[in-house]
């Protein structure tokens, strides 16, 4: 489904490569985990797979289509939710995904229905006409996912989508993607939540520096390593303990 070829990625005014060489295969209808520490790569990874930013060297194609030569076919392949909200926050809810529904072309009583049918799914049926800014982190969250999914794209890049979210709101939202997942959407996310990562993955790679340093399911990561008793554990063997802090 995505086929990563030694993709490499410098930018401008770094020193060392954000990601280096990096190759990879996901699978059909996977939910595929990018984990690291701070300034890994996840990022600029998937920034790369999902066309924000142009690899510096290597290849990927998604769904065998390549975004030099199927560029608009492939923008309504994937679906992305970014780190930032990507909402306006003087609008509401409702008219901020009328607007991303009507980028992807979707407009009319169909799309009108979808966004109250979704936005009642994840709970938030009754703010539909209140203003963004007005919204907690965890409410924000899933209307930045909904603004994603509106096309029904065959792969969905997520960059940390329950970070600093409520557990109510997480739960919400890790079971949306559990749904969306059985309906044949290829799932593949960043996180920090190494739990969360645990159980919702089929199949996690951890990052650092740029590079995998191991890949696989997460029982088997945990089950390869003498005294790992969780993927924490795992990740803290492989990434080591010191802080990774960058600006
Ligand atoms: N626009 C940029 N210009 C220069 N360097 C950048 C830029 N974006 C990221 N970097 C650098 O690239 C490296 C990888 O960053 P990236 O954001 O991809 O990591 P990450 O694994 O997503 O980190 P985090 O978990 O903190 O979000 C870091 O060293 C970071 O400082």
């Amino acid at each position: 489904m995505i086929s990563i070829n030694q993709l490499s990625k410098k930018y401008e005014d770094a020193e060392d490569y954000s990601v280096k060489n990096l190759s990879l295969e996901i699978n059909e209808n996977e939910i595929f985990g990018l984990l690291g520490p701070n300034g890994a790569g996840k990022t600029t990874l998937i920034s790369m797979l999902s066309s924000l930013i142009k690899p510096t060297s290597g290849s990927f194609s998604i769904d065998e289509l390549t975004f030099k030569e199927h560029k608009n076919k492939l923008k309504k392949t994937i679906g992305i939710v970014p780190q930032e909200y990507a909402l306006y926050p003087t609008m509401t809810a409702y008219e901020n995904l009328w607007y991303f529904g009507n980028m992807y072309g979707l407009k009319g009583v169909n799309l009108k229905k979808d966004i109250l049918d979704q936005l009642a799914v994840l709970g938030l049926e009754s703010f539909a006409h209140k203003k963004i800014q007005t919204f907690s982190g965890g409410m924000k969250r899933r209307v930045n996912l909904l603004a994603s999914i509106l096309h029904k794209p065959k792969v969905l890049f997520l960059d940390e989508p329950t970070v600093g979210v409520d557990v109510q709101s997480k739960n919400v939202i890790i079971q949306h993607l559990q749904k969306l997942n059985k309906n044949g959407t290829t799932i593949i996310y960043t996180s920090h939540h190494l739990n969360e990562a645990e159980s919702f993955c089929d199949r996690v790679a951890i990052i650092d520096k740029g590079e995998i340093v191991i890949k696989g399911t997460p029982a088997q990561l945990i089950s390869n390593l003498e005294n790992a008793t969780n993927l924490e554990d795992v990740f803290l063997q492989l990434t080591g303990k010191e802080l990774r802090d960058h600006a």
